[in-house]
This record gives C-alpha cells, sequence and structure tokens, in this order.
C-alpha cells in the first residue's frame, strides 16, 4: 500500500507499506468515447444490485449551488518554494557517490522568512500575563527597544532564502558571519546528510532558479484581495453564511501596505492592554489590529484567554476552524519565544506564511544543512526570531535542545497534530513520543503548552492530556464538523471508475469549479485523473511518487482554479488552505473516520455548502484490511531481535553498537522501509543506480556520468531527481552503514517477557488500526442499507447519520456498534494452509503464512516469492470485448487483475490461528 506520507520525519508505525501491490483498477476503455453523455435524470437513481447508487440528479438541495470563485483572482495558496535548479555542473569526471538507501531521515527544502518584529520590554514583575505565562526566566528580552512594545520597519521585506539542496554550498552570502564554531554532528537525527561527489572539491552548485521575492508577490496578492476584503465589510461580498466571522475567500492575506496603514502605537497599546486585563474588548482588539478579523469564532477566545494566563490547553476545533489563531495572538502578546511543532514541512511553510506581519517566524527542518540550521539557531540566539516552528525530530537532538533551552526564554510550546503524541490516533509518529511535559516543561522551562487538533477521539485525547499534562478541566472542544458539509455515500456497482463519472457529471458537482478525489493508490490517481480527462473533465494527479516540481504545479495550478480536479492519495491537502474547494469524493475508503473526518474538512472552508462523497465497495474494504496487518510483528521476531541487541558476548554494556538495517529487517521479518528493488520498480533512476554500481557493505557506490548516461538522464536531472527522492523520504546518500546505533545502559531481566509485552502493545496498535477501519466500512454500510432515510437522509445524502455516527465515535470511542462483514472462518482454509505448507520447504511463523493467504509481501516473505502461488496470486491481464451502454459499440478493455490473497475476507487473525495449528501439526511444535 502506498503510504504517501511527505512527513518529514519517522514513519508511522504499523502504518501499511508504501508500496504494495495496488487494488484493482476498474475496467477502462482505450479510447474514451467522447459522444456518451451522462444526462440527468429527473428522479433519484434507484439502488439495484449492479449499478452505481448514486443518482443522475440527487435530491432536492435547499442552499444554491455554490459557484466557482472568479478565476482572475490570485491564488490563496501559491507554494512558497521554488526548488533550485543546479547550475549544470557537466558531469565529466570519475564522480561518484555512495548512495545507501534507508528511509528515516526526509528531507526537505529550507525556507526562512523574516518579517517585521514587534518587541517588548515590559517589566514582567508588572504585567499578569509576563508572570502566569511566561515561564521562569524574567530577564529575558527580545531585541528591547525603549520603548514597551516596538515595531520593526514597516518597509521590511520579508526574506526568502534560497533552498538548501544537498549541502554543496548553497548557503546564502547572510550566513557566513553567524555560522556556528562547531559544525554539528549528524547525531540520532539522520540530519545533515551530504552529497558526497568526489572530484568537485570545492565546486559549487550554483542557485540557478529565480529566487521569488515572496514579499513582493504577497504584496501584489494584498492588493487584488484586500479589495475582496473591503467589500465584504461592506456587505457586498460576504458569504459568511454561517455567521463565523468568514471573509469573503475565508481568509484575509496581511500585506505590508495593510500593515503600514496600521499605527504601530495602536498594536503597542493594545498588546498592553491584554497584558493587563486579557478581557473580550482588548482581545478583539489587537485581533482586529493585527488580522483584520471583527470576532472571534468558536473556541479560539476561550483558548487564547486560557494560554495567556499560562494555563496548558488541549484544543480541538474542526479543521479549517482557525486553530492557528489561538497561538498567533499569544504569540504577540507574550514577551518570550513561541516554538511551534509541526509535522509537516509543509505545513510549517504555510503556518509561516500565516503569521501576523508584526511578527519574526522561522522554522527549522530535519532536512536543512547544518549551515542553515545553524543560522537560525543563531538569530534565534539573538532574540531575532519570535516564533520556530520545528518538527518534532528536532527534540531528539541534543545538541538543539542545548541551545533552546539554554537561549530562549519560551513563553509557549504548540504541537500541532497533537493526535500523532498517542499510538492510538489514526497517524501515530514516533518522533512525536518525545513530546512530553517533563521535557517541555522541566527542561525546556515552557510557559505553557498548547496541544492542537482536528481529529482525536476520546481515548487519544486521554493519552495525549496525560502525556503533555494537560488537566481535563483545560480541553476546549467544538462539534468535529463543520456546519454546511453535505455528506453523501454509494456502494460501488460494476464498475467504480464509471460511477465516479456519474457523480462528477451530475448535479451538483457538475457545477462545481474545485473538487478533490481522494484515492489510496498512486496508480489511482494516475489512471482516474487520465479517464477524467478523457471525459474532458480537467484533472491531474498528485501523489508522493511524484517530482517536487510537479506536484507543486498541480497545487499551484489547483489553488488558482485553473485545474477543477485533483485526483491525490493522502499526500495532498496538509498545509492547503485553498477556500473554495467545492467537493471532496472518496474513491477509497479512508481507514478511519480521523482520515474521513481531515479530509472532507479541505472542502468548504469559506463556510459556503459543500459536497463530500464516499464510494465503497465490499472488496476493497477487504484488501485495505489485509494491508492493516502488513507491518505487525509475531512475539517470536520480537524475541529474536531483543535477543541480538541485548547480547551479552558480542555487545557490552556502555559501548555503542549498531544493527544493520536492511539485513535486521530480512531475518526477523520487520518491516523496514521501500526496499530497493521495490524502489526500482517505481523509479526508474534507482532501477539505473542497482544496475550500474557496486555493492559494498549495503551501499551502492556508483559513477554519476555512467547512471545518468545509462539512464538518458542529464546530469542536472539526475541530481535534481535523486534530491527529491530523499526529499520524499525514499533515499539518503553518503550514510556510512545505515543502520541503528544503540548504547546498552542495562540488559532487561527477562527477554521473553519483554517481547510478550512489545508484541502484546503492537498489536493492540494493529487492532486499533484495523477496527478504525472496520467503523468506517460500518457506517458507509450502515448508511447505505439501514438508514431509516428521514431526517434529511435519503437513498445517497446521508449528513444526518453519518454526522452521528462520527460524533458518536469521537465522543464516545464506540467502534463496535455494527456487526463487520469479515467472516471468523472458512471451510477450506486449514486444508489450504496444509497444502501450502507441504508444499514449500521454507520455515514459517503463523503470521507469515496468513500474510501469504492475505496477499501481502514481507522482508522475508517477498512478494516475489509467493505471488504466483494460487493462495496469493498474481497479477495478470484480462482483455475482454464489452458494450458501451446507449452506444452498441463494442470496445476491447484491458483489466489488470492484481493479486489478492484468498483469504482477505476472513479476519486475518483467524487465518494466523489456523496457520499456527497447521504448523503444530507440521513441524511438531508451535509455530516456530
Ligand atoms: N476569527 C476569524 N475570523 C475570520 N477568519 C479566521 C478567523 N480565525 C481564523 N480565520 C481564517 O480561517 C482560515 C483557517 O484557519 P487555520 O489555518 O488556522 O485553520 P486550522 O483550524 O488550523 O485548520 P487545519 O486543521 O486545516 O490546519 C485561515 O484562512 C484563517 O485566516
Amino acid at each position: 500500500m502506498d503510504s504517501d506520507s511527505d512527513s518529514d520525519g519517522s514513519h508511522i508505525s504499523a502504518t501499511p507499506p508504501r508500496n504494495l501491490t495496488p487494488s484493482p483498477p476498474q475496467i477502462l476503455p482505450k479510447k474514451p468515447i467522447s459522444n456518451v453523455k451522462q444526462k440527468p435524470s429527473k428522479t433519484p437513481h434507484k439502488p439495484s444490485s449492479n449499478s452505481s447508487k448514486f443518482p443522475q440528479k440527487p435530491p432536492q438541495i435547499q442552499h444554491s449551488v455554490r459557484q466557482s470563485s472568479d478565476s482572475t483572482l490570485v491564488p490563496s495558496f501559491s507554494l512558497p518554494i521554488k526548488k533550485p535548479t543546479f547550475n549544470n555542473p557537466e558531469i565529466s569526471g570519475p564522480n561518484s557517490i555512495r548512495a545507501g538507501f534507508c528511509s528515516f531521515s526526509k528531507s526537505n527544502s529550507f525556507t526562512k522568512y523574516q518579517k517585521n518584529s514587534l518587541n517588548f520590554d515590559d517589566s514582567s514583575e508588572k504585567d499578569p500575563i509576563l508572570r502566569s505565562g511566561a515561564g521562569s526566566k524574567p530577564d529575558y528580552e527580545v531585541n528591547c527597544e525603549n520603548e514597551g512594545v516596538c515595531l520593526g520597519s514597516l518597509k521590511k521585506r520579508v526574506v526568502r532564502k534560497p533552498s538548501n539542496l544537498i549541502g554543496c554550498g548553497s548557503r546564502s552570502e547572510s550566513s557566513s558571519s553567524i555560522l556556528p564554531a562547531k559544525k554539528p554532528k549528524s547525531g540520532g537525527e539522520g540530519n545533515f546528510v551530504r552529497l558526497n561527489i568526489n572530484g568537485y572539491g570545492n565546486r559549487k552548485f550554483k542557485f540557478k532558479g529565480k529566487i521569488r521575492n515572496f514579499s513582493s508577490s504577497r504584496r501584489s496578492n494584498y492588493y487584488k484581495r484586500s479589495k475582496r476584503g473591503i467589500r465584504a465589510k461592506n456587505g457586498v461580498e460576504n458569504n459568511d453564511e454561517e455567521g463565523l466571522g468568514l471573509e469573503s475567500n475565508g481568509k484575509q492575506v496581511k500585506g505590508e501596505s495593510e500593515v503600514s496603514s496600521i499605527d504601530a502605537e495602536l498594536i503597542k497599546k493594545a498588546v498592553l492592554d491584554v497584558r493587563s486585563e486579557a478581557t473580550d474588548e482588548n482581545l478583539v482588539s489587537l485581533l482586529k489590529l493585527t488580522h483584520g478579523y471583527d470576532s472571534f469564532r468558536d473556541g479560539q477566545l476561550e483558548a487564547i484567554k486560557m494560554v495567556l494566563s499560562g494555563q496548558s490547553t488541549m484544543l480541538v476545533l474542526p479543521t479549517g476552524a482557525g486553530k492557528s489563531l489561538c497561538y498567533q495572538l499569544p504569540e504577540i502578546v507574550f514577551p518570550g519565544i513561541t516554538l511551534v511543532i509541526s509535522p509537516l514541512v509543509a505545513l510549517m511553510i504555510d503556518q509561516l506564511r500565516q503569521l501576523p506581519n508584526v511578527v519574526n517566524g522561522a522554522f527549522l527542518s530535519s532536512s536543512q544543512s547544518w549551515e542553515e540550521a545553524s543560522e537560525t539557531l543563531n538569530l534565534l540566539k539573538e532574540g531575532s526570531i519570535k516564533v520556530l516552528f520545528v518538527s518534532p525530530e528536532r527534540f531528539l537532538n541534543e545538541e538543539f535542545m542545548s541551545i533552546i533551552s539554554s537561549c530562549s526564554l519560551i513563553s509557549l510550546i504548540v504541537i500541532d497534530e497533537a493526535h500523532c503524541v498517542s499510538e492510538w490516533s489514526h497517524n501515530f509518529r514516533p518522533s512525536y513520543m518525545r513530546l512530553r511535559a517533563s521535557v517541555l516543561r522541566d527542561q525546556l522551562k515552557a510557559g505553557c503548552i498548547l496541544a492542537m487538533t482536528a481529529t482525536a477521539t476520546k481515548k487519544t485525547l486521554a493519552a495525549v492530556m496525560h502525556a503533555l499534562d494537560i488537566s481535563s478541566s483545560k480541553l476546549v472542544k467544538t462539534h468535529q464538523l463543520r456546519k454546511k458539509l453535505q455528506l453523501s455515500v454509494s456502494l460501488c456497482g460494476n464498475s467504480k471508475i464509471k460511477d465516479l463519472i456519474a457523480i462528477i457529471k451530475s448535479l451538483p458537482y457538475s457545477e462545481l469549479k474545485s473538487i478533490i478525489i481522494y484515492c489510496k493508490f498512486q496508480s489511482e490517481t494516475d489512471m482516474i485523473s487520465k479517464y477524467l480527462s478523457d471525459y474532458n473533465i480537467r484533472a491531474m494527479s498528485y501523489h508522493s511518487g511524484m517530482l517536487a516540481k510537479d506536484r507543486s504545479r498541480v497545487q499551484a495550478l489547483f489553488c488558482s482554479n485553473k485545474l477543477r480536479v485533483v485526483v491525490a492519495t493522502v499526500a495532498f491537502g496538509m498545509g492547503l488552505d485553498k477556500s473554495d474547494v467545492g467537493a471532496v469524493i472518496h474513491y477509497s475508503l479512508p481507514e478511519s473516520l480521523e482520515e474521513y473526518v481531515q479530509e472532507i474538512g479541505r472542502a468548504g472552508r469559506d463556510g459556503r455548502l459543500s459536497y463530500c462523497h464516499l464510494l465503497f465497495d465490499d472488496s476493497s474494504y477487504f484488501r485495505l484490511r489485509s494491508l492493516m496487518y502488513s507491518d505487525g510483528v509475531d512475539e517470536y521476531a520480537v524475541n529474536k531481535l531483543l535477543c541480538e541487541i541485548f547480547n551479552h558476548d558480542t555487545r557490552p554494556n556502555g559501548k555503542i553498537h549498531s544493527l544493520v538495517k536492511e539485513s535486521a529487517s530480512r531475518r526477523f521479518d520487520i518491516k523496514e522501509d521501500t526496499p530497493p528493488m521495490e524502489l526500482a520498480a517505481k523509479y526508474p533512476l534507482i532501477g539505473g543506480i542497482l544496475n550500474k554500481s557496486d555493492t559494498k557493505h549495503g551501499l551502492h557506490v556508483f559513477d554519476i556520468p555512467t547512471v545518468a548516461n545509462a539512464i538518458g538522464h542529464t546530469g542536472v536531472e539526475f541530481l535534481n531527481q535523486l534530491q527529491n527522492l530523499k526529499s520524499m523520504g525514499e533515499i539518503t546518500y553518503e550514510l556510512k552503514d545505515p543502520g541503528y546505533c544503540y548504547v546498552i545502559m542495562h540488559v532487561p531481566e527477562d527477554l521473553c517477557s519483554l517481547a510478550t509485552q512489545m508484541t502484546k502493545w503492537l498489536s493492540e496498535i494493529e487492532c486499533c488500526k484495523v477496527r478504525k477501519l472496520d467503523v468506517v466500512f460500518n457506517a458507509a454500510t450502515f448508511a447505505v442499507n439501514s438508514c431509516e432515510r428521514a431526517h434529511g437522509c435519503d437513498v445517497v445524502q446521508h449528513t444526518t447519520c453519518l454526522q452521528r455516527m462520527i460524533s458518536e465515535y469521537f465522543t464516545e470511542e464506540n467502534l463496535s456498534v455494527y456487526p463487520t462483514k469479515i467472516k471468523q472462518n472458512s471451510p477450506f482454509l486449514r486444508a489450504d494452509i496444509k497444502v501450502f505448507l507441504q508444499g514449500s520447504g521454507t520455515k514459517f511463523t503463523p503470521r507469515a503464512v496468513a500474510r501469504i493467504m492475505h496477499g501481502i509481501a514481507s522482508p522475508a516473505y517477498p512478494s516475489s516469492n509467493w505471488s504466483k502461488t494460487h493462495f496469493c496470486g498474481g497479477a495478470k491481464n484480462v482483455i475482454a470485448w464489452v458494450q458501451l451502454p446507449l452506444s452498441g459499440i463494442m470496445v476491447l478493455l484491458e483489466k489488470i487483475c492484481y493479486s489478492k490473497g484468498r483469504y482477505t475476507n476472513v479476519d486475518f487473525n483467524a487465518v494466523m490461528e489456523a496457520a499456527k495449528l497447521e504448523l503444530i501439526n507440521f513441524v511438531g511444535k508451535d509455530g516456530t
């Protein structure tokens, strides 16, 4: 499975693998039939077993259908990073790089905006907010001026640093004066990975791409937008039907001209007023001056007041409800810095852009060169940065921790996407585990913690609040879904893709100018976007397998309304603040209600009525459910791993030891990252490297010209692609013997019981993920089959019942309301396992057998070995003549049928149990 994460850090544990066999694509005509038109019928389509349940014309909708926004408008989101291209370093000499394949370090370019700053020197003693929320370093100053509050030069432009590529001299001029005395070590983060090109010496890659002046583009955007803003205030263009205080485009961009029109003295006074008394009135005045909004939205004021009074707060607001404001306002009022921990560089960039212009912001991510990271840290030490966005991986870096804790007063630590702290969330990230109250409060002396999320169940919230030591009374939570999202569901007929076309061609979708379609697999996105284009629906795909520049292009086209439909994997949408997305269609079942709520939350951020449709079917649910088990481990494997880690003879205490990742992954059948061969199938560049490289100690050493020539790339293209793969987290290079390094401090007394505990914990996480998928499927099934079709629900529209189920799920953690469709046994299962074991001479664990029966590959039992057995199945082409509807034309259809595994509809655990019994019979002992 394609996890498609563009995240900046470690993989989520127990997440399906990147590159498993995709689900079966739908039958596609070789040539589109342009004259086949979908006529919307007058009456709702009657559900039938073999046709789409989606009516050609949906039932009456009370609200007017949204129109596209003015296409001449400036995009509400423009990508600030333009990947620099290399000045062609024509590769002529024997230049070689050592490339080790691993994927724990994900790379992203460094961008830093310096903005006009707001500085303080008020005495904290006089000030209740400074006393309560400011931590324990009252002597701290941030560029103090004589006046209590001062604004930086209003004319100062936002400076955008050129992107850091691969540490080959792309450091900006200005950074030279503030280089740290010591080059940071790569440490535990895998950062600062550098390309070692023998023979280049000091030769620099020049920054060839034009450095876009972010400031000037923002300024011109502002001029265009501010007109709308004014009109909105006059009521001409205010479409805020919810009365949430939304501007017409849901967003007001701050430009310098706007700041310059504001009297700095007013902001200064407003800040001082809030500091002395954080009343509603004082806060609204400050909000208006800094952000231009007239009022707060639901939950904002309550959260801001708590934070300003130094009380750590858990904030749960729906996507697009305005969580960022809840730290943006306090950060202006607080004297010290605000650290915002954010999981994705894309999110950091977006949030950096949204900072009010009076605040200096920067970000640090694990992919920066040490020069750039040092530069930011130096600015931080100088007190020139008020808000710092950091990746959670930073908190694993001792050097960062010691710098940050020694140099700055940290008034506030914000944890964005805080559900990632909990292993019970839909998106647990091990790097978030370090974020504990003990680290944030005791080590960093943070004055206050603000944890924010849009999607967290009761169990997840409890875990997050426990980890961050937030009292249960400090939870600010509003309804889980924004109003005005119309939810509908349909069970697919024979052809899912045709159902999709029917939906898009019928009202209200046919009138919408901005639609996102979510798919599970990368190949699906390409296939569907092509299909839609063939039907004259302007669509493009977006997934993490694409080059960064292509992804940026798709996003920019979409945001400027030049592209109507984006067909994307989960990789699309984080940090996307496009207000006028009219619809989100799920072509694949989301893995959890959390994922569903996040993704539909990208529609209708402008407060207008928007549409969300979920298409589902049994077979893709079974397939997804199987894939949920692809990362799990056996107790047997955990035990073996622990024995190797704590081997007394070869690994004495107190010394650094390592475990080579790839071989360990294979030996213990524990999923590591995408293996090179799988990458090669996906990326020709990797195939070229594998063909032309010498392998030494697990590293691939190769000569750039040879490989670049072999695959028909120029040197620049080659290096760009290499960088791109690094930024996607697929590869790193110049790593020596990539492995896990560790020091044994204390050998656990009983490795066996530790292994049991660890396996139990991992399997609970696995079960939790499976149950989340079951809940989505059951909710969809209930809507289609059992909903009473009252209170606004009908054949397809299920806003009321889905909203009720979502709300129940998030408040009650009600995971098993409806019986699952998965079978607990099959009459032939044991016999099939027996035949399989007799026909293979390899040793298996019950999990390995169950995986094969479910068609899932694993490191020790790759699909190349087992996919041809009839238990696992394999890819094959089916060609058939099919008559097109309404035309009488016969067309040749080609369908690639992918392996599904014979027993995907039988519960994985039940298959494991059966395998265990057969293994006992077969080898005479318990499953080994
Ligand atoms: N009080 C307000 N009045 C009007 N607009 C607001 C207000 N607060 C926030 N906004 C706007 O709402 C939009 C969404 O805000 P923001 O990005 O903070 O949402 P979010 O809750 O963080 O969403 P997500 O979970 O998707 O990241 C932004 O364009 C922001 O400027």
